[in-house]
């Protein structure tokens, strides 16, 4: 069995919060954040061995989650978790079971990925813990990214895996749903700095999803095609200004925007002072720009923290991309 099991009877992952869309590459797009002044910006999964499943909620936005554990996607992914081994012909009550704690820190609803960031930590503290138990490594990246964009399209409405890719995997990631390879890593600006605004309320993904139209025109699918091709070149290329340039959202901020109070006043702020982008996170209420300045990246944090914000909730961050992702400890 693992060392590193054996000396704490427990395991835990953390699990970055994320950018999906990251306004140009609809859920195709996403990136891991990192607040600079080393706050936790992600859940936290805790597991050690039991005589029966649980699930203990803690954290500061606990409370805001169905108060029965079962509603609870983590409950959800350690069902799941065990018909697939079971698929693998490992039955599950040939394995102990767990006692899990859902350090529940990023707030619902907010477009930083916060399911994803619940089902990413259970998932890959739960495989961890198997495999250490078992003795053999049961289930590789990509199938457990599979699993998660499962889980996550069963609370969106449908499977996506812009904020569950780059929460496990760290980065700037893009979704190829290619056999089996889900998302490849991009290269990035290293020293680019992602200011990221919550407002405190909170926007459902499915309504987010509901309001946007079923067919998108020509003109429109043209232009995001140039634009996601052209971004991904600049980025192998680093040429930053061609990259920024095309951070525009053609699909979504239209229609989503009209949810978010002061979205174009935060954006004509952060524009004009110095931001190389500025867009909806995910599907919102969260905002993030683009800043190639730490002091830009200031001047825009406070502004934000003073107008985008609607209540107590809310929080801004100055971030730089998490490149680790998802880890165990
Ligand atoms: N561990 C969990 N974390 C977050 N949401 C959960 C969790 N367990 C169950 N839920 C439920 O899933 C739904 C999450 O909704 P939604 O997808 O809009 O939020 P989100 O994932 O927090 O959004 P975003 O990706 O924009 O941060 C809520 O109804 C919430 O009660
Ligand atoms: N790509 C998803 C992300 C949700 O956080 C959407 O925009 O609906």
């Amino acid at each position: 069995m693992d060392t590193q099991y054996m000396q704490k009877k427990s395991l835990s992952a953390y699990a970055p919060a994320s950018i999906g869309n990251v306004s140009l590459g609809f859920d195709l797009l996403g990136a891991a954040l990192k607040p600079i002044d080393g706050s936790l910006l992600g859940d936290e999964v805790e597991v050690c061995q039991a005589d029966s499943f649980s699930l203990q909620i803690k954290g500061r936005f606990a409370d805001k989650l169905p108060a029965d554990p079962a509603s609870n996607i983590v409950t959800q992914c350690y069902h799941h978790y065990l018909s697939c081994l079971a698929n693998k012909g490992i039955a599950s009550d040939s394995l102990p079971a767990v006692a899990m704690t859902l350090h529940k820190h990023l707030p619902i609803g907010s477009g930083l990925g916060s399911s994803a960031s619940s089902i990413v930590a259970a998932f890959h503290v739960l495989n961890q813990f198997y495999t250490a138990l078992v003795g053999k490594k049961l289930f590789d990246d990509n199938e457990l990214l599979l699993m998660m964009g499962e889980l996550e399209g069963q609370i969106s409405g449908s499977v996506h895996y812009d904020n569950v890719a780059p929460c496990f995997m760290g980065g700037l990631t893009l979704m190829a749903e290619h056999g089996a390879q889900v998302a490849l890593p991009l290269p990035i600006f290293k020293h680019w700095y992602w200011v990221s605004c919550y407002s405190g309320i909170s926007v459902s993904t499915a309504a987010a999803r509901a309001i946007l139209p079923k067919q998108v025109p020509m003109g429109t699918t043209i232009q995001f095609g140039r634009q996601l091709a052209v971004f991904i070149d600049a980025l192998y290329r680093q040429d930053e200004k061609l990259a920024a340039a095309m951070m525009t959202d053609v699909v979504a901020e239209p229609y989503r925007k009209s949810l978010l109070p002061f979205f174009d006043e935060s954006r004509e702020f952060a524009i004009q002072n110095g931001a190389l982008a500025f867009g909806i996170s995910g599907s919102g209420p969260s905002v993030f720009a683009v800043c190639d300045s730490l002091e830009q990246a200031k001047v825009i944090n406070q502004w934000l923290a003073e107008n985008y914000i609607q209540n107590d909730t809310g929080f801004s961050h100055i971030c730089q991309l998490d490149q680790q992702g998802a880890v165990v400890y």
